[in-house]
This record gives C-alpha cells, structure tokens and sequence, in this order.
C-alpha cells in the first residue's frame, strides 16, 4: 500500500514502512492542488506540524485509512473531519516528552541569563559583561499551565532544581500534582504567584488566546514561556508587554503562524528569544516518533488495533486476538439486520453474551454499526460509525450478560423502529467458524457469506420447491440452505446462500404467490 510522508520523518520510521511492504512517498513541499494529488491515492499518510490536514484533503484522499501524526499535537489535522470521512488519526503521544521538556529547561535558563543576546553581542565582538545581570531560578516560583506528560517532566525536572512548583490544569487530580511536588492553584493564582510561567497545554478552541494582555499582567514583571503550541499565547499582546517593560522577558519555540513570519513583533525585542519550534528536534525523540506512528500506520494498514488512536474505538493490544474474530459477525448481524428491518433504523441494540461480554468490546460495537449503516452510507467503517449513528439520531445501546443460553458467546444486533423490529444473532463456533443462529426470532445455523437470501413464507409442502424453481429459472444458484418454522402450518424463514443477486423479476414473481411472505436479497460484501 501506498504511505505518503508528507513531513521529515527519521529514516527508521520510513524503514519500519518499507519492511512492512508498504510503498512510501515522500513530499516534504507538497501544497495544494500537488497535496491533494499526492494523497488521493494514499492508503496511509504521516506528518508533523508542518502539513495542514484539513477536510479538503481529507476528502480528496478516498484511499486512506489513517493520519500518522510523527509527535504530539494534532491541531494541524481535522480530527471531525477525519472521523466522517472514516480515517484514523493517532499520534505518539510519549516519544518526544523528554527532548520538549529538556527544551523548555534549556529556553527557562536561557532567557534568565541572556544566554542568545551575550552570545551574539560576544560573536560580534562585544564584550558586553556589564550588561546582563540574570536571575537565578533555584528558589523562584514556577507557574505550569497545562500539567500533561510536558508539563510534569519540566515541573520534575525544575523542582528538582530548586524552584517551588505552582500548577494550573482543569483536568488533572490532586494527588497527581502532588506526587510529582505541585500545588494545583486556580488559573489567576498561578500566574499571580509565579516568577516564571511556563505554557504547556493543546491548541484547542479553548486554549486559544488562554493568555492575553490581562494574563501577563498578572505575571507582572516575570518569564513567559511558550514551548507548547502559539496561539496559546497573544503574541501582539506580549510584543507590548516585554516593549513597555512590564514583562521581563520570553522564551518562545512555538508560533501560531509558523514558519515565523520575518515582520512578527516577537522578533523585535532582545528580551524575546526564539527557536524555529525545535522543542522536538533531537535524535533519539525524532526516531522515537517517526518508528511508533510508522508502526501505527502498519497496524492501521492491516486492519490491527491502532495504539494511539485519537478518534478510534479503543481496544487493547492484548485482548485482541480474542475479540477480533468477533469483529467480522457483529458487523455481518448489523448487515442482516439492518437489510430485514422496514422503515427507517431509529435503534440499535448491541447484547453480548457468555464469555465475550467479559472483554473490551467498543470495538465490536462499532463494527456492528458499521454492518447497520454499511448498506446505506457511502465509506462506512469502525472510525466513523459512531459518529454517522450520532449525525443521524439513531439511538445505540449496548448491553452484556454473563449468561448465555446455547453458545459459548453471542453477539445480537437489533434494529428498530416504531414500527418494527428486526434482531440477528451472530457466534463463533468452534475453529472460530462464524454462524448466523437466530434471525427474527428463528433459530437457524447459516453461514454468513455473500450473498444471502431470506424468504419468509407459509410452512406447507411446495413451497420451497417453488422458491428453488423460480430462482433456477433466472440462473440463481443456491449453495446452501437453512429452514426454520414457528410451527407446523405457521410462518416459516429460510436462508439461502446464493452464488448471484436475485433479479427483482424474480422477486416479483416469487412474492406474488400468496404463500411466500417476503424475499430479502441480503449482500455481505459491502453496498447494495
Ligand atoms: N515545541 C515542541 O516541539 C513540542 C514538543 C512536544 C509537545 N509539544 C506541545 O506541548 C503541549 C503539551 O504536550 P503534552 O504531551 O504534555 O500534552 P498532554 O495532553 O499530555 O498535556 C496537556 C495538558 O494540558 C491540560 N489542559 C487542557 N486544557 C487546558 C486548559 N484550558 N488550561 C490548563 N490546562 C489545560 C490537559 O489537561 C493536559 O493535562 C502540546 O501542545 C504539544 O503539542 C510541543
Ligand atoms: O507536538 C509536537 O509533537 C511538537 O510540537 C513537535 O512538532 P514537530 O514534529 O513538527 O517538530
């Protein structure tokens, strides 16, 4: 398959690629129209902050499966995007932790002692000792916004120093803050109490802009600095503050529009110093990320669980190969389902019974509603059936029960609506042999495969005859049948598996004899 890289990547992501079999096109420039191009026939797709995955390219890439993101923040993908059009977007949320706290240390230090303007003034011949009188951090206080894996390792690792740690971070607990010495403290107070304020949160709607003119008076005459992501912070806001005075100075390696425009007021001041977002640049985090996202876009690739999957129903690595063979008859009984039922799908039931209701089954679910919504919705897949089932008010519920009748596990689908009801039962036999046991009610034993047809008609002699001779007349052959009945004389269903699709002539014919009930030409293999 093909894996378009469209960021650098360290070689020994694309090797893990390439061992794979995998086909990988770089293109480090792509833009535009030549972006769009490039993906369209793209199984797979890494970046790094530099590409912008937005829904247009999203929507141009009709092959892919997942965005690989080479590092951790994923504001430059679409992520709802993604998940409508059925792509995977994961990241490798740890490999470069420690270079961007490393990083965040190395920027604090060296903007409490004008490390880069003596450096330069010295390069040029100026020995400018006189004028730098820095400020020790060992018995300062540090304020962490954003107390994630960043955020904590810099918080470690400055503690450790000797600086007294205040934290700012909505979502985690106490004790976390505590265990590595921080005290969690409301967002003014952080500010308020911190001689240098480090930033270490997403880009998300609700971090944009988090610190303003009014934040940073807050910090007075303290440090700014910013190795999580621009936008985070008001740049025009702190060019004014470090101009005016009132800030003492800021470490900035991130942007919000990057590559760094060359008139940004950021590169005015020598009390702001910058890297080209270097935060992630060391040897050891750039394999790290690139050989974790290349081993996901494998896994993505061969229908695996994907580690870190942002937008994907999880499942455990190790619970897999239990679960996985379920995956494919909760989907078929979302199929037979959903092809049985009249009307519009306003329900679904998942039930799980016997042992499989003691595993991880997020996933199963969603393949059983991929099967629902296959039938009907162009791009169907575990990724984003959840969401189409959301976006079109059909209510899921899952359930699971220990017991279980006849089977070892049983995996029922039920699709309703006010006006009916259609339930299909799905189980492993042994040597993981997927069968159909129970459609509408009738205990059957069929083989999920193909094609099917479901007839349901009155139980009396002839009348399966009829169905068989009517299908030979127009070349349908049938491979296998299972029949099923209430009662003796009372209503009947059978499973057909056929070799070919039963013309609606056919159909026609078959259901204007006043015995035959219904006839459902049922495909597994995709769309009608
Ligand atoms: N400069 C670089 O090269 C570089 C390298 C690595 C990571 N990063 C960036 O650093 C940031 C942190 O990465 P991480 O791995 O620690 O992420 P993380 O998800 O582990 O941590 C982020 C933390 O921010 C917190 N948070 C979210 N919204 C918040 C809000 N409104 N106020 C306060 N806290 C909030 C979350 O609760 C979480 O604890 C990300 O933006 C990431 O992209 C930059
Ligand atoms: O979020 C990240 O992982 C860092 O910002 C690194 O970004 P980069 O991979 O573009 O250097």
């Amino acid at each position: 398959m093909k894996v378009l890289v469209t960021d650098p990547i360290a070689d020994a992501g694309l090797d893990v690629l390439r061992d794979a079999g995998h086909e990988v096109e770089t293109g480090y420039e792509l833009e535009g129209e030549a972006l769009l191009e490039a993906v369209s026939d793209a199984n797979g797709m890494i970046v790094r902050s530099g590409t912008e995955v937005t829904e247009e390219v999203l929507e141009a890439a009709e092959e892919l499966a997942i965005v690989g993101r080479a590092g951790i923040g994923v504001d430059n993908i679409d992520i709802d995007a993604a998940t409508d059009n059925g792509v995977i977007v994961a990241n490798a949320p740890e490999g470069n932790v420690r270079a961007a706290a490393e990083h965040t240390v190395a920027m604090t230090f060296a903007i409490a002692r004008s490390i880069p303007q003596a450096h330069i003034r010295l390069k040029n011949g100026e020995w400018a000792k006189s004028d730098y009188l820095g400020a020790e951090l060992d018995g300062k206080t540090l304020g962490v916004v954003g107390l994630g894996r960043v955020g904590q390792e810099v918080a470690k690792k400055l503690d450790s120093l000797g600086m007294d740690i205040v934290a700012y971070d909505p979502y985690i607990s106490e004790e976390r803050a505590d265990r590595i010495g921080a005290e969690l403290v409301e967002f003014e107070d952080c500010l308020e109490a911190a001689d240098f304020v480090t930033v270490h949160t997403p880009l998300t709607p609700e971090t944009e802009g988090l610190i303003g003119e009014d934040e940073l008076d807050l910090l007075g005459d303290g440090y700014l600095v910013n190795c999580a992501r621009g936008g985070v912070v008001d740049e025009d806001a702190l060019a004014a503050k470090v101009e005016d005075g009132t800030l003492a100075g800021a470490a900035i390696d991130v942007f919000a529009e990057e590559p760094l425009p060359a008139d940004s007021p950021l590169l005015e001041h020598d009390e702001i110093i910058v890297t080209p977002h270097l935060g992630a640049s060391t040897e050891a985090a750039q394999e790290n990320v690139a050989t974790s996202t290349a081993s996901q876009v494998n896994a993505a690739l061969a229908e695996e669980p994907v580690a870190n999957a942002l937008n994907a129903p999880s499942i455990d690595e190790s619970a897999f190969p239990r679960v996985e063979p379920y995956i494919e008859i909760a989907e078929t009984a979302g199929k037979v389902a959903a092809q049985l039922l009249e009307g519009r799908i306003e329900d679904v039931e998942v039930v799980y019974e016997g042992e499989i209701a003691d595993e991880d089954i997020e996933f199963v679910t969603a393949s059983a509603l991929k099967g629902v919504f296959q039938p009907l919705e162009w791009q169907v897949n575990a990724v984003n059936a959840p969401q189409i089932a959301e976006d079109r008010g059909v209510d899921v519920t899952e359930s699971k029960t220990r017991q279980a009748e006849d089977f070892q596990s049983l995996i029922s689908v039920t699709v309703s609506n006010d006006d009916d009801e259609v339930s299909v039962d799905g189980t492993l036999f042994a040597g993981n042999d997927p069968r159909i046991v129970r459609v509408d009610g009738y205990r059957v034993d069929a083989i999920p495969h193909g094609r099917m047809v479901i007839a349901r008609n009155t139980d009396e002699p002839g009348v399966i005859g009829q169905i068989g001779s009517v299908m030979g007349e127009y070349d349908v052959n049938i491979a296998g049948m299972f029949n099923a009945r209430e009662t003796i004389g009372g209503e009947a269903l059978t499973v057909y598996n056929v070799d070919s699709e039963v013309p609606t002539e056919a159909k026609e014919e078959l259901e204007s004899d006043e015995r035959i009930i219904g006839i459902n030409d049922i495909t597994l293999n995709g769309q009608n």
